[in-house]
């Protein structure tokens, strides 16, 4: 049995759920629950906070976890990420009431608040910078209104929280952040059951991102249309009753799609389609 921890809660809880579902495995019906048994896939997930994830998935005793790239780094757990799963995007940003800093360097001597004091005080001990770090578990926005500190690090997304609070970031980023499955440092890569289960995820990723593209062009035109839509390993390409014509298949990125079908259609294709692609094995 593959032992999978899932985030239970926050950002991260509902769609690293809906993955998994559309990866063909069975979910908690409700959120109190901590351990399910999907028999017929041979997994059990255990769903845990996604700040502990990676400390339980470094002790070996789960095999493999879902949480933030962020909260893998800042737990300095002994786990490695082996796949990004693109949501939860985020950034890791320092910011401060206007004026207050603009540089890593300006940190000296002041305060930063924050919920990922490993990463920051990494940061800032990689750039030589002599600041203290006071550790919040969340709403850390606030701090600098209440003068627990002066500047705070913090996960952005849209930048609203900040601006709510009227702060502004500076500096650069200390680090962009996404949902990530991770495993312990150095485990068996090749572990069948491993492999079967980031296969399903891949194939997820595939399918929201790609879409199947179908059209007819005429022979001459070929290679100037199979260059709009190479595909992943290359078109399928079928003879038509009508002679001198050829239908095409490859699949495309979902956000080119339009656009490839404009220019497929300034070449003389026809006919092109696209259809969603519900679940695939690369
Ligand atoms: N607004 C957001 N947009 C995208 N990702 C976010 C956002 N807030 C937090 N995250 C990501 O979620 C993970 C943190 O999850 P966690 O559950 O600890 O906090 P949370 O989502 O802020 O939930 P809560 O504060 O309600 O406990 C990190 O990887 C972080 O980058
Ligand atoms: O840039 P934004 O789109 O505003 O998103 C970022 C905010 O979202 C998270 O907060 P959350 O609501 O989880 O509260 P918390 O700070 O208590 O964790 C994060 O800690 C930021 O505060
Ligand atoms: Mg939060």
């Amino acid at each position: 049995m593959l032992r999978i921890a899932v985030p239970n809660k926050g950002s991260l809880s509902g769609p690293a759920s809906a993955m998994l579902h559309e990866a063909g495995y069975q979910q908690r019906r409700e959120s109190k629950e901590l351990v399910i048994v999907d028999p017929d896939n041979e997994v059990e997930f255990f769903y845990l906070r996604p700040r502990d994830i990676a400390i339980y998935v470094s002790s070996g005793r789960l095999d493999i976890g879902i949480t933030g790239r962020d909260l893998l780094i800042d737990s300095g757990a002994d786990a490695e990420e082996i796949l990004p799963l693109g949501f939860a995007r985020s950034t890791f940003r320092f910011a401060g009431k206007p004026g207050t800093a603009s540089a890593i360097e300006d940190l000296s001597g002041l305060t930063v608040a924050t919920s990922y004091e490993g990463i920051v005080a990494k940061h800032l001990a990689d750039h030589g910078v002599d600041a203290s770090v006071v550790h919040l578990d969340g709403a850390v926005e606030t701090a600098i209104e209440l003068g627990v500190a002066q500047v705070i690090a913090d996960v952005v997304e849209t930048g609203t929280s900040l601006r709510n609070a009227g702060l502004e970031v500076f500096g650069e980023p200390i680090m962009t952040s996404e949902a990530i499955v991770i495993r312990r440092t150095g485990a068996a890569a090749d572990e069948a059951k491993a492999g079967q289960f980031l296969r399903r995820l891949q194939g997820v990723l595939v399918a929201r991102t790609y879409v199947m593209m179908d059209y007819d062009c005429r022979a001459e035109h070929l290679e100037q249309a199979v260059a709009l839509t190479p595909g992943l390993e290359s078109p399928t390409v079928s003879p038509l009753h009508n002679e001198g014509w050829v239908a095409v298949r490859a699949m495309v990125p979902a956000k080119e799609a339009q656009r490839i079908m404009d220019d497929l259609y300034d070449i003389g294709a026809r006919a092109i389609l696209t259809t969603a692609i519900h679940a695939c094995r690369l």
